[in-house]
């Protein structure tokens, strides 16, 4: 499926991301960590080139077309239901993506890690059948090849943060229940009209270690109300930080606005499949501000317009299972949740829409 896709457009505006060599962040090197750094500080997105996980993340594309092949019967008897449980299938139409309640037109399935390294024991749920059957040969090849980068990546932020060695790496436990997931995601082509595919959101977690093929992704340009693509690189992974490093580095790192539309150009006319795994921390972790364990971080929250915001008082889990569960279009009456829908942007841009 990768080589023939139409190419992307040269006449839409792209946001300039910048380009981290995964090789040269495990060998230690330097200015590539500086790099990083700088990347999750200003945008908080970045490119992932040299991540050796290509033949995985293949593998995963088929696993997630499959899956949405399947009958809707079929994938229904997974589906998450209402009250923001993550993992499962999410059915197009039980999201809305605005405040005045439009339906969404994407579907996904989102696979507990805790499953695939439990495999073939269930942890957390059962997945469809395409899910299963792939298990062995390919999600669980993901998943290890996910978690290996995400830590490493998180390990560089754990050290620029001037954080005791291991302490984020502490609060991603493998051992421990977590809302970390892999994601497959299918939005059908719409060319009548601008349609939201993923309405703008920060990321619930960590890390998010994003695979694109197809136009779609934009970001808000901070301290702008401008969208503006972020353009699939082949090989190169798309990486962003969530709420829960933003609320960790009290504000030093940024979980910044995302959403999906059509894709640009002659893309338009396809389907549209990706592919992420969340890092996301363990369930029972409470997400605050680490300003005992590091004084860049204390200095940080000192000099912070609004430091309660870093203060949600509540467990990474309550945190995942709010945000999931006040995007479904059941519980919409009135516009109530859909506005406690949001997470860090409220103070991180100011511009949560
Ligand atoms: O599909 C994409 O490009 C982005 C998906 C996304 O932002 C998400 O699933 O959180
Ligand atoms: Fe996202």
């Amino acid at each position: 499926m990768s080589t023939r896709l139409p190419p992307f457009p040269d006449d839409v505006p792209i946001h300039p991301v910048l380009v981290i060599d995964y090789e040269l962040i495990k060998a230690g090197n330097k200015d590539e960590i500086e790099r990083l750094w700088t990347a999750g500080t200003t945008l908080g997105f970045w490119y992932l080139k040299n991540h050796g996980a290509d033949e995985e993340v293949n593998g995963m594309f088929d696993v997630g077309t499959q899956t949405v092949a399947l009958p809707l019967e079929e994938k229904m008897k997974f589906e998450q239901g209402d009250e923001g449980m993550s993992f499962g299938y999410k059915a197009a139409g039980t999201n809305v993506v605005d405040a005045s309640g439009t339906r969404d037109i994407t579907q996904f399935v989102n696979i507990a890690t805790d499953d695939a390294l439990a495999w073939p024991v269930q942890a957390r749920r059962s997945y469809p059948s395409t899910v299963n059957a792939c298990m062995v040969s390919t999600i669980i090849p993901f998943v290890e090849k996910s978690l290996a980068v995400n830590k490493t990546l998180i390990d560089v932020f754990d050290a620029k943060l001037g954080l005791p060695n291991g302490t984020l790496s502490k609060l991603h436990p493998r051992g421990e229940f977590s809302g970390s997931a892999t994601r497959c995601t299918y939005s059908p082509p719409v060319l009548d009209r601008q349609a939201i595919g993923i309405s703008a959101h920060t990321d619930f977690g960590s890390l998010s270690f994003l695979h694109n093929r197809l136009g779609g992704l934009q970001v808000l340009v901070p301290g702008t109300e401008e969208w503006q693509y972020v353009k699939p690189l082949p090989g190169h992974a798309i990486c962003n930080l969530g709420d829960a490093m933003v609320i960790f580095s009290g504000g030093i790192l940024r979980s910044n606005l995302h959403r999906v539309v059509n894709p640009p150009g002659a893309q338009a006319s396809l389907g549209r499949y990706s592919l992420v795994y969340f890092t996301r921390p363990a369930d029972s972790v409470v997400l605050r501000t680490l300003t005992d364990e590091s004084p860049l971080i204390a200095d940080a929250v000192a000099h912070a317009s609004d430091p309660k915001m870093f203060e949600p008082g509540v467990t990474a889990l309550e945190w995942l299972t709010r945000r999931v569960r006040n995007r479904r279009a059941v519980h919409q009456k009135g516009h109530g949740a859909w506005l406690d829908s949001g997470g860090t942007e409220h103070t991180m841009s100011g511009s949560y829409q």
